[in-house]
């Protein structure tokens, strides 16, 4: 077990490059599971999510060749093996394999999902969909049962917008006879990646990216090679630590169109920002103004960057209000903020921030994720050496976190825990 060092307060600076979007990678890899022959994907990023679902494929009888960010899965000799536990439980995306099973073989066991904890994380929508297909669906002693004899294009509404749900439908109509209608679908950039991937495969989609997706089941799928879109959580990220403890950084490899409103949020507290086709710049602000966000579906403001968001707002000039109407409980972070001096209170889904604050190195836990990624920025805008821990969420998302912001110019390094710190932290 390890634990990352900030050495906080110096203003970073240079250019730092996007890897491949988490969210569609962890779609991507189990999607593999529907062709017939060999699918390669490109640009993935070096997360443990994706070795993790490298691994699931192989246990279902995949092979997989992974170097240099490519993947290639050949999923022929694969078999509709039962994962009731393991490591289906240790990430949120393992949902995914029921979509894609349930596409191919007709039947699948899957232990409910792990993943960050941001309060409940229902899977409704995603059973009602595979339902309306025509499967059962029970849930024995945490593990979901889906089998259908035969499954059947229909006509789905989603009573909330989930990406999960939207994608895991996809995945498992590409495969059924005739036409399914998914409405009220979620629009994130993730969910036309999975559909180019697919439609590369040979499923027939439309629509993907709006709100309405219509798919015409076909009777086979065939291997393809892909390329994964840069990873606009990632890309936002940075942007955040650019503004928050930055002096003037470049992000490389970012689609500007991904995260419009973060840029719109982020030139509202006076940061300068430029971009181009595939870059875009942050400098920092004259001076820092308060604002509010509220997170919303895509093209909303992400919840996936509110809690990186909520550490630039303590450098701000008054009071902020950070609402999550996506994940009312993503406020994990905030404790730890406190400790390194912030002036946070949470109200409900909002954490009103009132600053400028100069935060202060401190001994931190990363909870989750994107509250890992908060620590992080947190620590570079800190006076003093800040620790975190709890690195097994940062490495699920962040793909050469330490090398990325060293070449930034930031002292950042990781520390093997010693044994009184990990009985301190299973005790905690
Ligand atoms: C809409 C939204 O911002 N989605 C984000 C969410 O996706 P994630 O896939 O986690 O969540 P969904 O988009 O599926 O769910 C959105 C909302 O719908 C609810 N829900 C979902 C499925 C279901 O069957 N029943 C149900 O009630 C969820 O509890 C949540 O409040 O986190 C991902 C990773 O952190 C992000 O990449 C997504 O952009
Ligand atoms: C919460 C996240 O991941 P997951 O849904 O995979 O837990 C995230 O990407 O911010």
């Amino acid at each position: 077990m390890e634990k990352l060092k900030i050495a906080g307060g110096y203003p970073l600076k240079g250019t730092v490059r996007v890897s491949g979007a988490k969210n569609s990678a962890v779609a991507l890899i189990p999607a593999t599971i529907l062709a017939e022959s060999p699918v390669t994907i490109e640009g993935l990023p070096d997360i443990s999510d994706v070795h993790m679902l490298k691994s699931l494929m192989e246990e279902i009888g995949g092979s997989v060749e992974f170097s240099e960010n490519e993947m290639t899965v050949d999923p022929s000799s694969m078999i509709s093996m039962p994962l009731p536990n393991g490591k289906v439980k240790k990430l949120r995306a393992s949902y995914y394999l029921m979509g894609a099973m349930l596409g191919r073989f007709k039947k699948a066991v899957i232990g409910l999902p792990g993943g960050c904890h941001l309060g409940p994380r229902p899977i409704d929508q995603h059973i009602k969909g595979f339902e309306a297909l025509g499967a059962s669906v029970t849930n024995e002693q945490g593990a979901i049962y889906l089998r259908a004899d035969e499954l059947r294009g229909a006509r789905i509404y989603l009573d909330v917008v989930s990406v999960g749900a939207t994608i895991n439908i996809m995945l498992a109509a590409v495969r059924a006879k005739g036409r399914t209608v998914i409405e009220n679908a979620a629009k994130e950039p993730e969910i036309i990646d999975v559909a180019t991937l697919l439609s590369n495969m040979g499923a027939k989609i439309k629509g993907a990216g709006t709100d309405v997706i219509r798919i015409d089941g076909v009777d086979s799928l065939h291997g393809c090679r892909h390329t994964i879109i840069p990873d606009r959580i990632e890309a936002g990220t940075y942007m955040i630590l650019a503004a928050a403890a930055g002096n003037g950084i470049t992000i490389d490899n970012v689609i500007p169109e991904h995260i419009e409103s973060l840029i719109a949020k982020l030139k509202e507290i006076g940061v300068q920002i430029e971009t181009s086709d595939e870059q875009v710049f942050v400098g920092p602000a004259e001076v820092y103004k308060a604002v509010d966000i509220k997170t919303l579906v895509y093209p909303g403001f992400p919840t996936d960057l509110q809690q990186p968001f909520t550490s630039l707002l303590t450098r701000a000039q008054g009071s902020s209000v950070v609402t999550d109407t996506i994940y009312g409980a993503r406020f994990k972070h905030i404790d730890e903020l406190r400790r390194m001096n912030a002036n946070i209170k949470v109200e409900g889904r909002s954490a009103i921030i009132n600053g400028p604050i100069q935060l202060q190195g401190a001994k931190v836990k990363a909870s989750d994720l994107r509250a890992g990624a908060a620590l992080v920025i947190a620590g570079l805008m800190a006076e003093g050496i800040t620790e975190v821990t709890g690195l097994e969420h940062i490495d699920r998302g962040y793909s050469h976190l330490v090398e990325k912001l060293n070449g930034l110019g930031a002292t950042v390094w990781r520390e093997e825990l010693t044994k009184e710190e990990q009985e301190q932290l299973k005790n905690a």
